[in-house]
């Protein structure tokens, strides 16, 4: 069995087929790209043992035909009497070494698992492939454990078979799963339940190609820094490091190295709107870092086309100060990028400075960066990463998005730190392309600029910048 075929995983039931037989409904699901049939018969069959044995073989051979893998759900007996390509059994049948015994080397064995554990248990005993869910909320199967995004992961990682997805999978949803490291996705009601069943395959197989083919891109709209290691450079070199497409629309050109800015030119609006317009008609961004924006006409192109495209997880660094005290907006365009582009923001990334300008409050201690926090979200209604490289003993950030989340961080002894706060927005933005929550992208870009910052590369002669590209040497917290 190739795990090409475990692409459109397709498992019958009989609930919503109004007439129409079974071997009807798989020859429509074949015709619109399934690419593997599990029969399922959730109550046992409604049929006759006779009239089950002859729609059984009708529909091998019709598998068979189309080269598509024909097994049973649970009865083993069953599938090993009509000959079927194998069988799929959960956690509650048969042990699964004692099916591997019984069906012998060469049939297919796929098993339902829900953790790690499971997992690992069923590969060591013989299975082919791994059903795991139900990764959505599902009404086909009442006993299906609620399985985590991470838990795909670790499971996808954790085993070397292939591993599918299940549970309330939709054409609309399947993108989630993006980046899970499945190799295709197990669907019942999503084929069955259409009225048109070769149709809705067609559109779920469309969108599983997608999912499983496409590379996650995000964009990076901000200045360009000539030495490297903050701007469009960090963020590009940040988000390839993290296995993202990465895309640029930079608003400005500076001189500037480590010991300062020199000089800044930005680009015309209508430069910075062709370069939008070139990006977001051709390789759709799937998450949108915004870095530094100096003037109010670019504030505004910036924000038009964002509505217009209708990006989607937009993380705004509200630059103000460079690391080496460069002021890097005018105080004009500091309001109308608060007014004009905080509210499209799904997080913004102040640093403690930025975050007192915000909110009006000052800032020397923890309760005072919740207060902030606080002000800013109330009054804008995004969420706040209230970072705290600012600090004196710790390296703690905040996340205020009507609850309060910490990620604490140790002080890495390093002084250099120029383009920490691009590396970590546009970590955020990578993580968030490629389908994992705020709170887990985040934590997961901390985890990412910790690790550049303990590799202490030392270039310059002042604030230096990070090593994105580390190998070796993952910082501990
Ligand atoms: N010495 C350090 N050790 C560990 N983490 C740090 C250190 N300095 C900064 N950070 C972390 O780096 C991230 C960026 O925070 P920081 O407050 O430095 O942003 P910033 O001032 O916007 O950066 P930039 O100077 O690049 O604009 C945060 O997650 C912060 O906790
Ligand atoms: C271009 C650019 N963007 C952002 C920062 C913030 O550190 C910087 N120094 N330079
Ligand atoms: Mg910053």
């Amino acid at each position: 069995m190739k795990s090409a075929s475990l692409q459109v995983y397709a498992v019958t039931t009989r609930c919503y087929l109004q007439g129409k037989s079974l071997y009807e409904a798989v020859k429509e699901a074949i015709a619109g790209g399934a690419t593997f049939i599990q029969l399922r018969e959730k109550d046992g069959p409604t049929i006759s043992k006779a009239a089950l044995l002859e729609e059984i073989a009708h529909i091998k051979t019709l598998c068979h035909k189309h080269d598509v893998p024909f097994v049973i759900d649970d009865d083993v007996a069953l599938a090993m009497e009509t000959d079927v390509d194998g069988v799929h059994v959960g956690q509650e049948d048969m042990n699964c070494q004692d099916v591997r015994k019984l069906i012998g080397p060469h049939k297919i064995l796929g098993v339902s698992a829900q953790t790690v554990e499971q997992a690992i248990a069923a590969e060591k005993q013989g299975a082919d492939y791994l059903g795991v869910g139900a990764v959505f909320p599902t009404n086909s199967k009442d006993d299906a454990q609620d399985v985590s995004r991470q838990m795909l992961i670790d499971i996808c990682e954790a085993v070397s078979i292939p591993v599918i997805a299940i549970g309330g999978i939709t054409h609309d949803n399947v993108r989630a799963l993006k980046g899970t490291g499945i190799v295709g996705v197990a669907v019942i009601s999503e084929i069955f339940k259409a009225s048109d069943i070769t149709k809705a395959t067609q559109t779920l197989s469309q969108a599983v190609h997608k999912m499983l083919s496409d590379v996650p891109t995000a964009l990076t709209i901000a200045g360009s820094d000539a030495s490297g290691g903050a701007g469009i450079q960090a963020d590009l070199k940040t988000m390839i490091t993290n296995h993202v497409y990465g895309m640029s629309a930079i608003t400005a050109l500076t001189a500037q190295n480590t010991l300062g800015v020199k000089s800044v030119m930005n680009v015309t609006p209508d430069f910075l709107r062709d370069e939008l317009d070139a990006i977001f008609t051709d390789i759709y961004p799937e998450a949108v870092k915004i870095g530094m924006v100096s003037e109010s006409a670019l504030i505004h192109v910036i924000k038009e086309c964002l509505i217009h495209y209708q990006a989607k997880h937009i993380v705004l660094d509200p630059v103000m100060v460079a690391t080496s005290g460069a002021k890097l907006i005018s105080d004009d365009a500091m309001n109308v990028l608060q007014e004009e582009l905080i509210p499209l923001a799904e997080v913004i990334t102040p640093n403690i400075p930025e975050a007192e300008i915000l909110s009006g409050l000052s800032i020397s201690n923890a309760q005072e960066m919740e207060a902030a926090a606080q002000a800013i979200y109330e009054r804008y209604h995004t969420a706040v990463l209230l970072k705290g490289g600012h600090a004196i003993n710790d390296a703690n950030d905040l996340l205020y998005d009507g609850d309060i989340v910490w990620f604490k961080g140790q002080r890495i002894d390093n002084p250099n730190t120029h383009g920490t706060g691009c590396t970590l927005s546009s970590a955020i933005a990578a993580h968030l392309a490629k389908g994992e929550t705020l709170t887990s992208a985040i934590a997961k870009a901390k985890q990412y600029l910790s690790d550049a910052l303990a590799a202490q590369l030392d270039l310059g002669h002042g604030s230096g910048p990070l090593n994105h590209d580390f190998k070796e040497m993952p910082y501990d917290k």
